[in-house]
């Protein structure tokens, strides 16, 4: 789910499309430009880059050789904090201070509550957005996100998956010292992290603990369907989809593949939720789905609506996490101290056992640690994107409706006039209570690597507690250095489906006796 906007920059597509550019351009600048003329003159659209005709900036963006966020983050200085992309036939307004994102999503969060129109791949895998993070604001939504947090993210309900999360991190543990063993002591972070919090998400969704050839198929198949997920030319430009068949059929033959790897995993449940004779495993996911109502709607969801739901509660929380998780570890290589501070204060609150999610709240290095990661390093820069009810004025503009509203997020967590020396990675800013931030923005906005508003990430809780849990899981175990020795961490970035290392990271763990 967690989503990468575009990344069509690859080099086949390079000439092939810098031709069709200007062929398209030429033949529908005249159809269309008449319209276009009559609709902006209406608009008072936020500025933005000038592009070419009826292609906008698409070719620029995806010409650049830049990730998206590179190209977003050279504009702003230019272009301020609200500027118009003109993708193709879609409009795109990027929001980037604090200040507009809390008037967007909070004090006038109903109208900026809702999505925009998805590309038909996302429409296929989104059942026509049946899914929490995809449905427009109404009915729908409101039914399936409350059955998402009442049933599973709530607080009570979170500390029913305790044990999912303690057998996860032991597993975790006993990877990261036979990998150590194995290759002289050096560990992939990423990997590792991703799998363990796959672990404990595939057991909260289907209520049995997989074997790993089960872990790994489901792991797999996920993997793919983010692929094809990726945005492509043509959902910006519908007008060249007879050159992407091949892609469209590949779309069709992995949601059928999805299909075909979830369902039965749904129905073994099925039945034994029908026969409750049969050791039934604990409460899941997947079991709140069945009987669901839905708000304005008889039937209660389909095989491949429940496919579609589990995966999004899997891939919401997965790659997120985990990316997170390998920033830590990173800074914690790059500054020792902090680490020793880190590893000092878990030591203190619980001697020589095991550091338990309980111990948690009386850690408050650890909090502020994960705090300050996440704002130098949200697992995405930008939050899902948005779109409004009604036509609204934001700053002065017009916001259409049917536009996508992306809100970049490290324009605010790294904005020198909100922080002091935001570039540095400094947990005592928060430790020492010399600055803060309300992560909810309930109260004002200063970062949000969950969103805030009323489409704010429901995962906030737990997604909060896997990553503290790891990250002191990990330095209680484990001294880590960097590798090669000596090296430099490189902190370059790189857009997967979240931002990831460029370089994914590798460590020297020393286990600690
Ligand atoms: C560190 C981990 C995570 C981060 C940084 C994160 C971040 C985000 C962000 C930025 C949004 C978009 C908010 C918006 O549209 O304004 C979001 C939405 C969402 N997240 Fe997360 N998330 C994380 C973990 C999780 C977990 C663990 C789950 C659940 C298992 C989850 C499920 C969702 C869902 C369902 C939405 C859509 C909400 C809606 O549209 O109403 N996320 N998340």
């Amino acid at each position: 789910m967690h989503h990468q906007i575009i990344s069509i920059s690859q080099c086949y597509h390079t000439i092939i499309f810098t031709a069709l550019a200007v062929l398209v351009s030429a033949a529908l600048f005249f159809l269309l430009s008449r319209k276009g003329k009559t609709k902006s003159k209406r608009l008072n659209l936020p500025p933005g880059p000038p592009g070419w005709p009826v292609v906008g900036n698409l070719f620029q963006v995806a010409l650049s050789g830049k990730p998206f966020f590179q190209y977003v983050r050279d504009l702003l200085p230019k272009y301020g904090p609200i500027f118009t992309l003109k993708m193709g036939t879609r409009t795109m307004i990027i929001i980037s201070s604090a200040d507009l994102a809390y008037e967007a999503l909070v004090e006038k969060g109903q109208v900026f509550a809702s999505r925009p129109r998805e590309n038909p791949t996302r429409i296929i895998f989104s059942c026509n957005k049946f899914t929490v993070n995809a449905a427009v604001y109404g009915p729908v939504w409101r039914s399936l996100r409350r059955n998402m947090v009442q049933n599973m993210l709530s607080a009570s309900k979170l500390r029913e998956f305790k044990s999912a999360r303690e057998i996860a991190m032991d597993k975790l543990i006993d990877r990261l010292h036979s990998e150590a063993e194995a290759n002289g002591g050096v560990v992939w972070v990423l990997k590792n992290a991703r799998f363990a919090v796959f672990c404990i998400l595939l057991a909260m969704c289907f209520g049995v603990e997989m074997d790993e050839q089960m872990i790994e198929t489901v792991d797999q198949m996920m993997k793919t369907v983010l692929i094809v997920l990726d945005p492509r030319l043509d959902d910006y430009l519908p007008i060249l989809s007879p050159f992407f068949s091949k892609q469209r059929k590949r779309v069709q033959q992995v949601r059928k593949e999805q299909i075909e790897t979830l369902v039965p995993l749904i129905e073994k449940r099925r039945r034994q939720k029908a026969n409750p004779t049969s050791t039934a495993a604990s409460f899941s996911y997947l079991d709140t789905l069945f009987d669901l109502k839905i708000e304005g709607r008889k039937t209660s969801p389909t095989n491949p609506e429940i496919v579609t739901l589990c995966s999004e509660f899997i891939n919401g929380g997965t790659d997120t996490t985990a990316t997170a998780v390998e920033w830590a570890i990173a800074r914690m290589i790059e500054n020792p101290s902090i680490q020793s501070k880190l590893y000092d204060e878990i030591r203190r609150t619980v001697g020589d056992r095991k550091v338990e999610e309980k111990d948690m709240e009386g850690m408050p290095y650890l909090n502020a640690v994960v705090k300050e990661l996440l704002r130098k390093h949200p697992p995405t820069y930008f939050s899902l994107t948005h779109a409004v009810t009604e036509r609204v004025r934001l700053a002065g503009y017009d916001i259409p409706t049917d536009t996508n509203l992306e809100f970049f997020l490290p324009g605010i967590s790294d904005d020198p006039m909100l922080w002091s020396n935001p570039e540095k990675f400094d947990p005592d800013r928060f430790f020492c209570g010399r600055e803060d931030a309300d992560i909810m923005g309930v109260t004002g906005v200063k970062m949000m690597p969950f969103g805030v508003g009323r489409r704010i990430c429901p995962g906030l809780s737990m997604a909060t507690v896997h990553v503290n849990l790891m990250i002191a899981r990990m330095i209680q175990e484990f001294e880590w250095f960097a590798y090669p020795e000596n090296g430099k961490v490189d902190f370059r970035e790189k857009l997967e489906f979240t931002v990831v290392m460029k370089n994914p990271l590798r460590a020297r763990v020393n286990p600690r006796v």
